[in-house]
């Protein structure tokens, strides 16, 4: 019996995959780019381990046992990683041995959180562990076979997925643009919105834009292209003022084109909409970019932030969104917050500004996470696995 642990992070889109050319392999329409959060903070947490004693491959996510064999999606992945292990000349596990897989994500799953891009990149890179295969950008594909944003999470700091050419998807790789110690001092405050509403899930939604959207051609033609470019350069260049410019106009983008499917994809409410009209009152207010929202397939914002403007950003955030839970252990989750005090040089009449702002809205967060630009996969030592003698830790009891 061999076993690996490993923890993968969530990457949030600055510029967002939003479309399909092939279904089954997870090909983009375009290029996207992406950065990584910290695994401090955000993370999923898998053990797979490999017996010639199991008789079926296995599964439990969050304690539950999950259909291996009614997952397509789960078998592609194992079964590209046999592959891979062959390619490699890897003989670490027989090819007959099943393996069973427990993983945990220490954040709401299906969320909003991009739980299935930290969960499947954990899933591979543990795969990639078990069976001694390298990481490199061929095991990219295989993360992006899981679901196309888990091949971001594979590496740390900022990641563009290229699209690729080729019909199988060998070229759809995704590479690191920069390691988080680039820009160690990205931070990033993800306000987790008050809704407990269902979405259309980002595979059908996608789905649905490709068949019925005519705003993403234009997208993808021209838009997409022009600012990888740019973003590229901006995050060369720690430039915060392009970075943040772009982002928001990115989400507002893809929001722009699920709106435009036919029939509507709502993601964002009416709290994520009060979000963006205050973020451009505050940056109006400060005299240029202190922060910028980018929003996926649902209402909750994610705001990237440079570390030396949060405690500002947060205490903005608290007059016009204020909280009754404000000061309780569980509503700001994750790294400190320093109180603002008189070494946030604020020029007294943004100050006035700030304090005038009215009350957008009360009780509209059900937390927040304070969290900052991570770096990839790890692998953990055997005290931390998940699984004994192949199953659940409690199941085991
Ligand atoms: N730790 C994990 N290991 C393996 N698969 C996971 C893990 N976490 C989530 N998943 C898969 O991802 C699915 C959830 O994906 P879904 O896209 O619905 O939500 P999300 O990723 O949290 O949200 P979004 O994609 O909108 O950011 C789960 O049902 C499961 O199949
Ligand atoms: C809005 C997004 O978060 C969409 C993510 O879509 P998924 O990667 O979850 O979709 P599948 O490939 O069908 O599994 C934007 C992004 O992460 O780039």
């Amino acid at each position: 019996m061999i076993s690996a642990t490993c923890v993968a992070p969530v990457n949030i889109a600055l510029i967002k995959y939003w479309g399909k050319r092939h279904e089954d392999l997870i090909l983009p329409v375009n290029d996207s780019i992406s950065m990584t959060l910290s695994t401090d903070e955000l993370c999923a947490k898998t053990t797979v381990t490999a017996s010639e004693s199991f008789e079926t491959n296995r599964m439990w996510l969050n304690g539950e046992e999950v259909p291996f064999e009614g997952s397509p999606r789960l078998q592609r992945c194992l079964k590209e990683v046999h592959r891979l292990a062959v390619a490699n000349g890897s003989q670490k596990v027989p090819p007959s041995w099943k393996i069973h897989i427990a993983s945990v994500n220490n954040f709401p799953t299906a969320a909003g959180l991009a739980s299935s891009a930290a969960g499947y990149a954990c899933l591979v890179y543990s795969l990639s562990r078990l069976y001694d295969i390298p990481l490199n950008e061929e095991l990219t594909t295989v993360a992006r076979q899981g679901s196309g944003s888990a091949c971001r999470s594979l590496y740390g700091g900022f990641v563009q997925w290229h699209r690729g050419a080729l019909d199988d998807g060998s070229d759809s790789v995704a590479k690191q643009i920069a390691p988080s110690s680039h820009w160690p001092n990205m931070h990033v405050l993800i306000l987790v919105v008050n809704d407990e509403r269902k979405k259309t899930a980002s595979t059908k939604g996608m789905q649905q834009a490709v068949k019925t959207s005519q705003l993403i051609k234009h997208r993808v033609d021209k838009v997409v292209p022009e600012r990888i470019t740019q973003l590229r350069e901006a995050i060369a260049n720690h430039d915060f003022q392009t970075f943040a410019e772009i982002t928001m106009k990115d989400s507002n983008q893809f929001h722009a084109i699920a709106l435009d499917t036919f029939p509507p994809c709502v993601y964002m409410n009416d709290v994520s909409h009060r979000i963006v009209s205050f973020i451009h009152d505050y940056n109006e207010i400060m005299g240029g970019y202190h922060a910028a929202y980018t929003f996926d397939a649902g209402p909750n914002a994610c705001l990237y932030v440079l570390e030396e403007n949060v405690p500002h950003l947060l205490d903005a955030i608290q007059k016009v969104f204020p909280s009754d839970s404000f000061d309780s252990d569980t509503y700001l989750r994750g790294l400190s917050v320093p109180k603002v005090d008189k070494s946030h040089k604020i020029d007294p009449a943004q100050r006035n500004k700030i304090d005038s702002l009215d009350i957008i809205a009360k009780n509209a967060f059900r937390y927040i996470i304070h969290t900052k630009v991570g770096e990839g996969p790890r692998e953990l030592s055997a005290d931390n696995s998940l699984l004994i003698n192949g199953l659940p830790l409690e199941k085991e009891k």
